[in-house]
C-alpha cells in the first residue's frame, strides 16, 4: 500500500472556498476552488430558485439546493445591504461550499485516507501561505515536510484552515447535537440548514457597528485603553461590535443562540462535528480577547451582550490539535478515523504561519483585502492598525494593517482601463516607471479602514490635485 501521506488545507476567502492538498515532498496533488458568484447561482440570483442547472454543474450535483431560497445577489460572495454599510454572507452558501468542494475531490478520486496530521505546539504549520501558494510549496520541495516542520510529522491530521477574519456564525440551541450526530448520508447544507439564528452573517466588509464601537470605547475608558486591553481601537468589523449590534437589533434571535462562532472556528467545528473553541490570533481580532492574559475580558463582555462568555466558549493557541475527523468524513468521504484537526485561524494569522515569516520579516497580501503584516514581540497597540496573538510562538504577537480597497477596487480599474483583462493591465502598468513619474492615485470605492476615506484622490508629480 502508498503509504504516503497528503496534508489538506481549505481555504475560505471572501469570495471562493479553495482547497489544496499537498503530499511530503510538498507537492500540490490537488487544488480546487468554489467561486460562490459563479458556482453557486442560486445565491447570486436575485429571484428565489432562479438558476440554470447546466450538465456536471455544482448545481447539479446538488440538486436539493434549489430548496434554498436566495434573498439577494451576491457579489463577490457578500450581500451590500441597502444602508450600503452593512456587508454580510450566508452560512449555507459556505456549507454548499464545502459540500461541493469535497464532493468533487470524492468525484476526481482524490483518495482522503491518505490525509495526515502536521500541527505542534510552537512549529509553523502547513498553513495558508504555502498550501496556497505552490511556487513558495516548490521552493521547498528538496525537504519533505517532515525535514520542514521537525515536529509535525507526531500528529496525523487534517491541517484545515479558513480564510478572513472577523466574521461570526450564530448556532442555534440545540445545534451541537446536531452536529455531534451528522447523518453521513445527507450533506452538510442540509443537515445543518436549521442550525443557525442568523442565515446572513456579519463578514469583515461590514461597517455599520459605528453606534456599538464608540459605545465599547466608552465603556473600557476610551480608545487608547480599548487597544491597550485587545490590541485594537474599536473597529466596525470586529466581531464584539458586531455581536452587540446583533443583540440589540435581533434580541430574540440572540437569546435562541447557544455558541458564536468566528468564521475560522465555526468551519473547525463542522470537521470535528462539535463546537470547535477560537483560536488566540483570529479571536484578536474580536475587540474582546485581552491580547496579554490570553483570556475574554470580562468588561469588553458585558459591554457588548449578555451572556457572551458561555456564548464564545473558550480560547486555545493557533496550534492546538482540536481532535480528530468526525465520524461524518469517515463515513461519507473516506477519511481515516485517525485523521486530526488542527485549530483553525484566519487568513492573515495563517498567511503569517505558512510564510514562514520571522521577526523582521514583513508580508504584503493582495487579495480581496490588502495587508501588510509582521511578526513582533512586544505588543504597542496603536489608534490605527492592530496587534494580534501570534498564531505560531504564542507569546509573541503580530502587527497588522489592512486595507479595504483591494483587489475589487483593481478589477474596477481594469474592466475601465484594460478590457477586463489582468494581461493588459499589466502591461499598462509596466508602460509607465515604477512611481509613474510622481503622479500617483488613491482609489477608494469603499471607506477605507486605514485611513478611513473614501472615493478617488489623483495627484500630479508637482502635488496638485489632478481630475
Ligand atoms: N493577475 C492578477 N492581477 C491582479 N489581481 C488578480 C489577478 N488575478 C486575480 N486577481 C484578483 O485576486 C483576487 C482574489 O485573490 P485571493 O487572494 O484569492 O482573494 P482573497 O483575499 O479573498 O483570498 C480577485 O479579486 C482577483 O480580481
Ligand atoms: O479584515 C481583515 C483583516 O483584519 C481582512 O484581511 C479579512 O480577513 C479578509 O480576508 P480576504 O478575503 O481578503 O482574504
Amino acid at each position: 500500500m502508498d503509504s504516503a501521506a497528503y496534508y489538506l488545507g481549505f481555504d475560505f476567502s471572501t469570495q471562493q472556498l479553495k482547497v489544496i492538498a499537498v503530499n511530503e515532498q510538498l507537492l500540490v496533488v490537488y487544488e480546487d476552488n468554489v467561486h460562490f458568484d459563479k458556482d453557486l447561482p442560486q445565491f447570486g440570483s436575485a429571484i428565489p430558485g432562479v438558476g440554470s442547472v447546466q450538465k456536471g454543474s455544482l448545481m447539479e450535483l446538488h440538486s436539493s439546493v434549489n430548496r434554498i431560497v436566495a434573498v439577494a445577489r451576491t457579489q463577490g460572495g457578500v450581500h451590500v445591504h441597502s444602508d450600503k454599510l452593512t456587508v454580510t454572507s450566508p452560512v449555507l452558501m459556505w456549507l454548499l461550499a464545502l459540500d461541493c468542494i469535497l464532493d468533487r475531490m470524492k468525484s476526481a478520486g482524490f483518495n482522503f485516507s491518505k490525509v495526515k496530521a502536521l500541527s505542534g505546539t510552537g512549529q509553523p504549520r502547513l498553513s495558508d501561505g504555502f498550501l496556497h501558494y505552490p511556487l513558495i510549496g516548490q521552493g521547498l520541495s528538496n525537504k519533505s515536510i517532515s525535514d520542514t516542520l521537525p515536529s509535525l510529522q507526531q500528529f496525523d491530521a487534517a491541517d484545515v484552515f479558513y480564510r478572513t477574519q472577523h466574521g461570526s456564525v450564530y448556532w442555534k440551541t440545540g445545534s451541537r447535537e446536531t452536529l455531534n450526530h451528522l447523518p453521513a448520508e445527507h450533506p452538510l447544507h442540509i443537515a445543518l440548514q436549521t442550525c443557525f439564528c442568523i442565515q446572513d452573517c456579519p463578514v469583515w466588509m461590514d461597517s455599520s457597528t459605528s453606534a456599538e464601537c464608540r459605545h465599547l470605547e466608552k465603556s473600557i475608558g476610551g480608545a487608547q485603553a480599548l487597544a491597550d486591553i485587545t490590541g485594537s481601537r474599536a473597529y466596525e468589523r470586529f466581531t464584539g461590535n458586531q455581536i452587540a449590534k446583533i443583540y440589540k437589533a435581533k434580541p430574540e434571535e440572540y437569546s435562541r443562540c447557544e455558541r458564536i462562532s468566528l468564521v475560522s472556528s465555526f468551519a473547525a467545528s463542522l470537521f470535528i462535528g462539535d463546537y470547535a473553541p477560537i483560536d488566540c490570533s483570529d479571536g484578536s481580532g474580536m475587540n474582546l480577547l485581552d491580547i496579554h492574559e490570553k483570556s475574554w475580558d470580562e468588561i469588553c463582555l458585558n459591554a457588548c451582550a449578555p451572556d457572551l462568555k458561555e456564548k464564545l466558549g473558550s480560547v486555545v493557541p493557533s496550534s492546538s490539535v482540536l481532535g480528530n475527523v468526525s465520524s461524518y468524513y469517515v463515513q461519507r468521504y473516506g477519511f481515516s478515523p485517525l485523521c486530526r484537526v488542527i485549530a483553525f485561524t484566519g487568513d492573515n494569522p495563517a498567511s503569517l504561519a505558512g510564510m514562514r515569516l520571522e521577526e523582521g520579516d514583513i508580508a504584503v497580501s493582495l487579495g480581496t483585502s490588502d495587508t501588510l503584516f509582521l511578526w513582533i514581540k512586544e505588543p504597542t497597540p496603536a489608534l490605527e492598525g492592530h496587534i494580534f496573538i501570534n498564531p505560531v510562538q504564542s507569546q509573541d504577537y503580530m502587527a497588522l494593517l489592512c486595507f479595504k480597497n483591494g483587489s475589487l477596487m483593481r478589477e474596477k480599474i481594469r474592466d475601465n482601463c484594460s478590457s477586463a483583462s489582468w494581461e493588459e493591465f499589466s502591461n499598462i502598468l509596466r508602460s509607465t516607471p515604477p512611481g509613474n513619474n510622481g503622479h500617483i492615485g488613491f482609489y477608494f470605492d469603499v471607506m477605507e479602514i486605514t485611513p478611513q476615506a473614501v472615493g478617488v484622490h489623483r495627484f500630479d508629480a508637482e502635488n496638485q490635485k489632478a481630475s
